[in-house]
Formats: C-alpha cells, structure tokens, sequence
C-alpha cells in the first residue's frame, strides 16, 4: 500500500530565517519505502517522456535526482553552486526564497536536441529550477518535464514554469 509520504516530511518554522517554514525531506530520504516510493513516483512521471538526461541543482537536486536518473537507465547532470566545477562552466544567476545564488553547469554537459528532466526537491519562487533550466537550453537541451517532490503555493514558482510541463508529489 503506496505510504503517506506527507508524514516524513518535517516541517521546521524559522529556519533559516524567522518567518520561512523549512520542509525538511530528510526524514522521507532516511526511510527506504518513502525514498523508493518517491523515486517511483517520480519516475512514472517521468517514464514516457523519452528523457535523455535528468538536471538536478546542487544539494537536494542531487539527492532525488540522482536515483530518478539511474531508474530511468539516463546520465544526471548536475548544476553547482559557483565556483565547484573544474572544467568550462556556464552560469545562471537567481533569487531564492531567502537570499540570492549562482549555479553552473559544465558547458557540455547537455547536449543539443536531448530531452532534459529537471527534477528538484522542492518548488517555491521557482528561481532555482529556472537558472537550472536557462543553462540547459542555452546548451540546446529541451526541458521535457520539471519534476519535484514538493511544491510551496503561496510562493508562485509555477508561474514562472508556465512553458513546461510541472509535477509535484506534496502541495504546502
Ligand atoms: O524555488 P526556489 O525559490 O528557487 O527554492 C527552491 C530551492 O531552494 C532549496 O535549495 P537551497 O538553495 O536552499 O540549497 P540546498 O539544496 O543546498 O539546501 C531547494 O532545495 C530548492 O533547490
Ligand atoms: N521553505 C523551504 N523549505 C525548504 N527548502 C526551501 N527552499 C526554499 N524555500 C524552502
């Protein structure tokens, strides 16, 4: 039976600043039905999309991103936070919830015409999955679907995915 996955998700009020209510997947990642049934149902999300590649922003886009790449049998990239990659990057600036940031990605690692997944823990301005995502088609990739586990209403980041086809397992 498909588990609450709303119950190993914890809720943290004033972190990191006062007012911000952190939602914290780390109780879901650390049991193994929850973390399985996430990858699984981000997968079938994922499964008829004919993906190429799954993007995920560093941390927690690693952390979820990483397994939906590997059941999907597709290659992750990832986009850093500034400063981490060794070779060629390009970069994207953004605003976040509480603060501002830059990502990169090394400038091959999307290639023209594949299919890119961009799958991330949680939606909220949605100025991190779009730096992710400008720096994917700028490359030629072309976003087939943006997949998270958690969307965050009140802040809007739909609105800035209007182009793209959004999945999101838990509404807050
Ligand atoms: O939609 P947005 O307003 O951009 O916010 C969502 C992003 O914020 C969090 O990452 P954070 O920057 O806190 O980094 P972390 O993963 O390293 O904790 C979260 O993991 C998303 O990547
Ligand atoms: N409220 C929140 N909880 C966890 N991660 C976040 N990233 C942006 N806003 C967040």
């Amino acid at each position: 039976m498909a588990l609450d996955l709303r119950k190993y998700v914890a809720s943290i009020p004033d972190f990191p600043e006062k007012g911000i209510i952190y939602r914290d997947i780390l109780p879901l990642m650390a049991d193994g039905k929850a973390f399985k049934q996430v990858t699984d149902e981000l997968v079938d999300y994922a499964k008829n999309k004919h993906v190429d590649m799954v993007v995920g922003p560093e941390a927690r886009g690693f952390i979820v991103g990483c397994p939906v790449a590997s059941a999907l049998g597709v290659g992750f990239a990832p986009a850093r936070k500034k400063g981490k990659l060794p070779r060629p990057a390009i970069s994207s600036s953004y605003e976040l919830e509480y603060g501002s940031a830059t990502l990169q990605m090394e400038n091959d690692a999307i290639k023209p015409g594949q299919r890119v997944l961009a799958v991330d823990d949680l939606l909220a301005t949605g100025g991190t999955i779009s730096a992710t995502i400008d720096m994917v088609e700028r490359m030629g990739g072309v976003v087939v679907g943006c997949a998270f586990i958690i969307e965050l209403k009140d802040l809007h980041g739909r609105d800035k995915l209007k182009n793209y086809d959004v999945k999101a397992l838990l509404e807050y």
